[in-house]
């Protein structure tokens, strides 16, 4: 019998549905092209879930998750729901979806694209050689923690605590070990342990995963040094590990590296195959509507989906491919483009990958 593989779509809000239509472009033609077989089906999520069934996350689209083999997922939010308590509090929608299904480590790797060295912020001779990924703890940390407001001697106080216990440290260490032995064998362990006692727990944790693990190269870097060193010596980077806030603004950064935002995927894994993809980006809702969003993240989402939950290598190594031959020949989107007046939309960047692909 045919192995289909289950994938739940959830497009969400703002640019979320134009880069997922792309997507599901891909999941058709590695169809046509590999005789794989995909079983879609969509599910509500976010804002739109919030005005149609009147909450973020509805236990029908938890079902469907869990159900399936994997997710897709665009991106969730926007002004009309942001900072109201009563709705999209991320802690009902993205944080619940990813607590909900265990996905307590999120993998964006930054992937450079020789010929977009020229839409970077960075000196090309500066970004020669970068190859890294950002291995965020996503369950835990000060996104999770106790948080709430006081009447204190001055006023009004909010508290947000910030928890971590040895078993969530190590469990993303030793993930993110495992991905350093397969690639150049380096990692880099972020905190803030000069200041932070989870930071302290944290080091402690990551020197002991270590031992096990002599063939790759650790160093610890501080928080704040990271972000300059990113900057200053991002080719020395392999693999960084590193808790969910600091995760969260160190690979909006190294996005930075590879040109735009509109290019970082990312995958979420807990312990088993399952996975949730999406781009790093959010709903964007500034460009939202007008079909100018770069579908690329997306797409190279799909391309993880296929290595790390399906094990379809030639398949992501197709889409893979046929990204880097539609950036080489020169198409763009806005945010990837110098000459904006050259960009093309959404979907003709679809097209172009979708017809890039090849077996
Ligand atoms: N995983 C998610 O669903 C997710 C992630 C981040 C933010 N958000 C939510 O998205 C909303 C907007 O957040 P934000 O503006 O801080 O971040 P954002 O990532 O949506 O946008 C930041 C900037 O990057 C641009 N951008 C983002 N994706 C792009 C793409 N594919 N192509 C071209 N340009 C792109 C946007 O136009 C904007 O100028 C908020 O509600 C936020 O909570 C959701
Ligand atoms: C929207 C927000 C809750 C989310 C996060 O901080 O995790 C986003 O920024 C991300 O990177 O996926
Ligand atoms: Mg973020």
């Amino acid at each position: 019998m045919a192995d289909v593989k289950k994938i739940a779509v959830i497009a969400g809000d703002g640019i979320g549905p134009e880069v997922v239509a792309e997507a599901e472009k891909v999941l058709k033609r590695t169809e046509e092209l590999f005789g794989y077989q995909f079983e879609t089906e969509h599910a509500l999520f976010g804002g739109i879930a919030i005005d149609e069934k009147g909450t973020p996350l509805p236990e029908e689209t938890l079902q469907v998750c869990k159900s399936a083999d994997a997710v897709l997922l665009g991106a969730v939010g926007g002004p009309k729901w942001d900072n109201n308590p009563k709705e999209l509090r991320p802690e009902t929608g993205l944080l619940g979806i990813r607590k909900a299904l265990g996905l307590f480590s999120n993998i964006r790797p930054a992937v450079i694209f020789d010929c977009l060295k020229e839409a970077s912020t960075l000196k090309p001779e500066v970004l020669e050689g970068t190859d890294l990924i950002v291995v965020r703890e996503l369950t835990g940390g000060i996104y999770f923690g106790e948080k709430f407001r006081r009447e204190g001697a001055n006023g009004q106080e909010a508290v947000d605590t910030c928890v971590y216990n040895v078993n969530e440290v190590e469990r993303i260490a030793r993930q993110a070990f495992e991905i350093a032995r397969t690639r150049r064998k380096k990692l880099a362990s972020v905190d803030k342990a000069n200041v932070l006692e989870t930071s302290r727990l944290w080091r402690e944790t990551v020197v002991r995963v270590a031992a096990d693990y002599p063939d790759v190269e650790l160093e610890h870097v501080l928080v704040d040094n990271c972000a300059m060193q990113l900057l200053r010596r991002p080719s020395s980077f392999d693999v960084i590990v590193t808790e969910n806030m600091f995760g969260d603004i160190l690979s909006d950064e190294a996005a930075m590296l590879t040109g735009s935002i509109g290019m970082l995927s990312s995958a979420s894994l807990g312990e088993g195959s399952f996975g949730l993809y999406e781009p790093v980006h959010g709903s964007a809702p500034d460009i939202a509507g007008q079909g100018i969003a770069n579908p690329i993240a997306t797409v190279l989402s799909v391309a993880l989906m296929f290595r790390l939950t399906f094990g379809y290598h030639d398949a992501a190594e197709a889409i893979e491919r046929a990204v880097k031959e539609v950036l080489d020949a020169g198409h763009r989107t806005g945010d990837i483009a110098v000459d904006k007046s050259q960009a093309i939309g959404t979907v003709a960047m679809g097209d172009l990958i979708v017809n890039a692909m090849r077996k």
